[in-house]
């Protein structure tokens, strides 16, 4: 294996997609730390309101340095970047970064990552692509003003497909299919995910505007839809497409507390809205929303099994991403 800039990139973009659809409405962004070919750290950013990636990477690349913890909270980005101030910057003479995104130019939630980054020494800040909201550049220019060597486009077709989500939800809806499947692609019979997938859809169900579900799907597992395996406090919004009126109240979804329930037949309003849509359904869902879907997740537990529910749709897909979580594989994919 070939150890160079792509490499490094891979690592950062890695790290990325485990927080894809978590950091909304903030795109996922990595970092990779690297000195004199030691990798000293690789992050990511988690949610939108903490750290961005480079602060996150930065704080665990000084402890890879210095050898001991920082007393510093690395989700909270005012007191990473106030840290970061007091640490001598000859310690980071030589270091380079690797950025799936351009560090940003302006403190808008959190600190400009490009003024953190501009007061050391670095040998090179390495990015895949330039920030692509008009007005929101800027960082490379503010590194290349205090003489950091500076270079783009390196994985960068990888880096726009991890934007993607990013992109759409700024225009409109961005339609996320979640599906659970068994190794031969039966999606019946109860909970088949690990602990590690339910976990992580109940974080993605955190973040949503909205939650659509089948009302054939709402009938028949009787689903709860809240945030309860991560400990969350806020529960999704949720939207019952069907064509009927009337559902069973004593179903669970409609007990949990603080947050809205809709039943309705025109989706197309929720659709056109700049949003993040998460759709858990089964083959009626997938065949209603088909020309809709934007993405496709796909969490495949390793089990065979002989319950009869699957799901008959032609599609052709793109596979953007795919890693293990717990036992299961979690597969991303484009709707083509
Ligand atoms: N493994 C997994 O990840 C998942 C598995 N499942 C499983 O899938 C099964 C359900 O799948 P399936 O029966 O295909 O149903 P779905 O819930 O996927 O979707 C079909 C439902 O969507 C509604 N609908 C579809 N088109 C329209 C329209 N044009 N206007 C209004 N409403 C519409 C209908 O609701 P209505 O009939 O009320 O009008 C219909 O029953 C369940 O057994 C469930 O356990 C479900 C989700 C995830
Ligand atoms: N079985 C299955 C899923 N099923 C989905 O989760 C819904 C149940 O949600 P709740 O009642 O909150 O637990 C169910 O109706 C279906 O949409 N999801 C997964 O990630 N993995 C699984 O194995």
């Amino acid at each position: 294996m070939k150890i160079d800039d792509r490499f490094y990139m891979q690592l950062a973009l890695g790290e990325a997609w485990r927080y894809q659809g978590l950091t909304y409405p903030n795109p996922a962004v990595g970092c990779c730390v690297v000195k004199e070919g030691r990798i000293l750290a690789v992050e990511a950013h988690h949610k939108a309101g903490e750290s961005h990636a480079e602060l996150w990477a930065m704080l665990a690349a000084y402890e890879a340095l210095e050898g001991r913890e920082a007393a510093v909270d690395s989700a909270d980005a005012d007191a990473v970047y106030d840290f970061l101030q007091t640490v001598p910057e000859e310690l980071f003479r030589g270091v380079s970064l690797y950025v799936t995104l351009e560090p940003c130019a302006h403190h808008g939630r959190t600190p400009s990552c490009a003024w953190a980054l501009s007061r050391f020494p670095l040998h090179r800040v390495v990015v895949a692509t330039a920030d692509p909201i008009p007005g929101h550049g800027g960082g490379l220019e503010i590194l290349a003003d205090h003489g950091i060597e500076v270079a783009t486009g390196v994985c960068e077709e990888e880096a726009r497909e991890l934007l993607e989500p990013f992109l759409i939800w700024q225009e409109r809806a961005f339609v996320l299919f979640k599906l659970a499947q068994t190794t031969n692609g039966r999606i019946g019979g109860g909970y088949l995910s690990s602990p590690e997938s339910l976990e992580h859809v109940h974080r993605l169900r955190a973040v949503v505007d909205e939650l659509l579900i089948g009302g054939s799907t709402v009938r028949t597992d009787r689903p709860t839809l809240d945030c309860r395996f991560v400990d969350q406090k806020r529960a999704p919004n949720v939207c019952i497409y069907s064509r009927q009126n009337e559902f069973d109240r004593s179903i669970p979804l409609f007990g949990v507390s603080d947050r809205q329930v809709r039943i309705t037949d025109d989706i197309e309003p929720l659709l056109d809205r700049p949003s993040f849509l998460l759709v858990e359904g089964g083959e009626g869902m997938l065949k209603a929303l088909q020309d809709r879907i934007d993405w496709l997740l796909l969490y495949q537990t390793p089990k065979l099994s002989a319950h009869p529910l699957s799901y008959n749709v032609d599609q052709k897909l793109k596979y953007l991403h795919h890693a293990s979580i717990g036992v299961d594989l979690i597969l991303w994919s484009r709707f083509e």
